[in-house]
């Protein structure tokens, strides 16, 4: 679906900022991307239209939307859709980066671990429950802390599949740090496996993705690995 013309669909379009351009440019090259098309649709548009689908998906549940509980609930789904858990496909949102020369030449491992995040399966459309791990060896930049959860978080805000999760999150932090020395690590509950499906209560997914001296070294690796 287009709009009617290119200046009017740029009229609605937030500009992004250098740090949200570099971290999608990086994306697209490495093969990275979240399969996304440009429909044009501004986040009214498509809250208007997954708000309209989903009057259609829940009466033809059979369900009266007349009710006063369901009444809100296609309006409540189109909100969180556009707003909340796939808001990370909207790089206007992409969190603000505070990202520092390394004066005091640290060279020694920076670690967060815990970092709790929730996403969403795209195969099902239910609930990832996870905890990552990123690390990083400075080179001549540091992050400032809370941006490394927020960059887990912002990637968990999409349709995603675990894999492609971790990647993301270890391609954004290569790109701003300018360094290939960063490592992620996410153990994940998947509720498409627990909550159908197979129906498996007690399962849970590691998934790592290292770059530089965390591939090479042993020792690096060892580091980040052990908890
Ligand atoms: N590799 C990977 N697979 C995932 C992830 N999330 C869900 N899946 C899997 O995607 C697969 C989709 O398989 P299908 O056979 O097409 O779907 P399905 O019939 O609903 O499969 P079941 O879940 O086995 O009932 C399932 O095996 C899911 O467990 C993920 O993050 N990474
Ligand atoms: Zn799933």
């Amino acid at each position: 679906m287009k709009a009617n013309t290119a200046e009017q669909t740029n009229l609605h379009r937030p500009v992004l900022s250098d740090a949200a351009i570099k971290v999608r440019d990086a994306l697209i090259n490495s093969g990275l991307e979240t399969p996304m098309i440009d429909n044009g649709l501004t986040n009214e548009e498509k809250y208007q239209r997954i708000k309209h689908s989903f009057e259609d998906i829940v009466t033809t549940l059979g369900l009266d939307l007349s009710d006063d509980s369901l009444a809100e609930t296609p309006h409540r789904i189109a909100k969180m859709y556009v707003k909340e858990i796939f808001s990370g496909l909207d790089y206007a949102l992409f969190p603000k980066i505070t990202v520092i020369e390394n004066k005091m030449q640290v060279d020694e491992m920076v670690k967060v671990s815990d970092i709790s995040f929730t996403s969403t399966c795209e195969h099902h459309f239910v609930t990832i429950d996870g905890l990552a791990k990123v690390a990083y060896l400075p080179k001549t930049k540091i992050i400032g802390l809370s941006k490394i959860n927020r960059i887990v978080r912002f990637f968990a805000q999409r349709p995603q599949v675990q894999e492609r999760l971790t990647q993301q999150i270890l391609v954004t932090l290569q790109t701003l740090l300018e360094t290939d020395n960063v490592a992620v690590s996410i153990s994940a509950v998947h509720y498409c496996v627990k909550a159908r499906g197979v129906m498996d209560a007690s399962s849970s997914t590691q998934t790592t993705a290292l770059g530089g001296l965390f591939k090479r070294s042993d020792k690096t690796r060892g580091e980040f690995l052990a908890r």
